[in-house]
């Protein structure tokens, strides 16, 4: 949890519209509206969801206090709507799937049930940290894949937007990440926290050699050497080699070297048999500089030797790809289905309260998605949201429902996930989909369809609208 006083984390839009609906007396009308995203990042093919442990939090949290009252006042906020404020609680429910999901576009993967003035003013904060939380680790979970077996570590505090580094820690763990060097992140999240040594360490010293042995005099079993401050092969791996084999007659262990700037597979290759040539086989290869999961991949395929890869810029930023489009729509005012109209047919929104089935094949993997009224029996055929004639029979696959009550009339139903539960689940379910839909290059669409049902209504509504 980050902000304990979430509540003006907001736009100013959403206070605007609380105040209209209440001095208008529209206040306590019901509404509903869903948290969806159109396109996924990144080119891929499918989101890992996250965020929705802050998100709980936020909801727990959530109150006007005195001077943020003070400042709505000095904002021109009206004493009648102030009163109301200063007593306000969220009372409304949530539906969400679980942290960890694996989810695609136009899906609701988490529903906000309530009073307008509630479900209305939850809507930029739920945006904010949903949208974030659920792009980096789906980053991190592209990384992740690309290195395989291979560790992966965040690295990026510094190149991070601001506070968002801390989001974006967690999430990467949840994407599949094994650590960071984000101390505060780590003390947070009880994550693993790891590291290295700057080029500042080793400059500060007459030579690299001194800077290395008092390093691993400090941290005799615990050290990752930087080796490329003057020489990578002339200097940095002969110097580590020397303070490995001085390490060892103290009966210690030097873990690591790290390579940070060349041809990383070059170095990483001609360090490896320079290291094992002196017997030093245990020590491993970290590497790092600018990496994402298309260089990761890359250097693996160029068969480089690299134990550990510590991956920042790229991933914090979501550097090809720096915003989920996540959206949060009304679906139902006072019991009654509404829909936004666009132009454009895949905008426009799916209405009424729905609930997502996955379907499984029979090795259980995914199969699809359908979206269905929430109160009609789950359906035995799916059709294309858009193109009449194309539907799928699912009445004989294994099913279940993705979206679970979190928050009941108020009350928090769940534990808030760990960033571990999360980020198991998260393995757990991408293991489940299969590798066309998790491919760089052109990934298979996964198949998300819509009950006749639902498709009829929104098609009523639309004639009508
Ligand atoms: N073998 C490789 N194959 C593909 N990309 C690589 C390989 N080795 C390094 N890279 C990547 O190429 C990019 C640029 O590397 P380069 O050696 O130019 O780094 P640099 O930061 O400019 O080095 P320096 O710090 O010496 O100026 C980095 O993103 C790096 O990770
Ligand atoms: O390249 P990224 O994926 O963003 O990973 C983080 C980078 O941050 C550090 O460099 P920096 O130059 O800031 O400090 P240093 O002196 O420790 O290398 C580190 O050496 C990495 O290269
Ligand atoms: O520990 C490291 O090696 C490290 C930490 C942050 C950024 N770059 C490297």
């Amino acid at each position: 949890m980050i902000l304990k006083k979430p509540a003006l984390y907001t736009d100013l839009y959403e206070l605007t519209m609380a105040q209209g609906y209440f001095l208008s007396g529209r206040h306590q009308q019901t509404a509903s509206f869903d948290y969806f995203f159109r396109s996924l990042p990144f080119d891929g093919g499918y989101v890992v969801f996250a965020g929705l442990g802050d998100l709980l939090e936020i909801i727990r949290y959530f109150r006007f206090h005195p001077e943020e009252l003070e400042y709505l006042r000095s904002q021109g906020f009206k004493e009648e709507f102030l009163s109301f404020l200063k007593d306000f609680e969220f009372k409304g429910s949530v539906y969400s799937v679980k942290e960890g999901e694996i989810v695609f576009p136009n899906e609701p993967i988490l529903r906000v049930e309530g009073t307008i003035v509630e479900a209305q003013i939850l809507e930029t904060v739920l945006l904010n940290t949903l949208n974030f939380a659920s792009l980096i680790a789906t980053k991190a979970s592209r990384i992740k894949q690309a290195a395989g077996d291979h560790a992966v570590v965040d690295f990026g505090l510094r190149r991070a937007q601001g506070l968002g580094g801390l989001q974006a820690s967690k999430a990467s763990v949840i994407g599949g990440f094994q650590g960071t060097s984000n101390v505060l992140a780590g003390k947070m999240d009880d994550i693993p926290i790891n590291g290295t040594m700057a080029h500042s360490w080793i400059q500060s010293f007459e030579d690299e050699l001194t800077a290395f042995r008092t390093y691993a005099e400090h941290y005799p079993d615990s050290s990752i050497l930087l080796v490329d401050t003057y020489s990578t092969l002339k200097k940095g791996v002969p110097n580590a080699i020397k303070v490995a084999k001085e390490l060892e007659e103290k009966g210690h262990k030097l873990v690591g070297i790290r390579l940070d700037s060349g041809d990383l597979a070059y170095f990483a290759r001609k360090s490896r048999q320079m290291m094992d040539d002196a017997g030093l086989e245990y020590v491993k290869i970290a590497a790092s500089n600018q990496l994402d999961e298309h260089l990761i991949k890359s250097l693996l395929d160029q068969g480089a030797p690299i134990d550990l890869f510590g991956v920042g810029t790229k991933l914090v930023t979501a550097y090809d790809d720096p915003a989920l489009d996540g959206v949060y729509k009304l679906s139902s005012i006072n019991g009654k289905p509404t829909l936004k109209i666009s132009e454009n047919e895949e905008k426009v929104t799916l209405p009424d309260s729905k609930k997502i089935i996955r379907y499984f094949n029979e090795d259980g993997s995914f199969y699809s998605d359908g979206i269905a009224l929430n109160d009609e029996e789950n359906p035995s055929v799916i059709y294309h949201p858009y193109i009449a004639h194309r539907s799928t029979i699912v009445s004989e696959l294994e099913s279940e429902e993705l979206l679970h009550n979190v928050v009941n009339k108020g009350e928090i139903m769940i534990d808030p996930p760990t960033v571990q539960e999360s980020a198991e689940y998260a393995r757990m379910r991408l293991s489940k989909l299969n590798d066309e839909h998790k491919r760089f290059d052109n990934p298979h669409v996964y198949k998300v369809g819509l009950s006749k049902k639902l498709r009829e209504l929104k098609i009523e509504l639309i004639q009508n609208a």
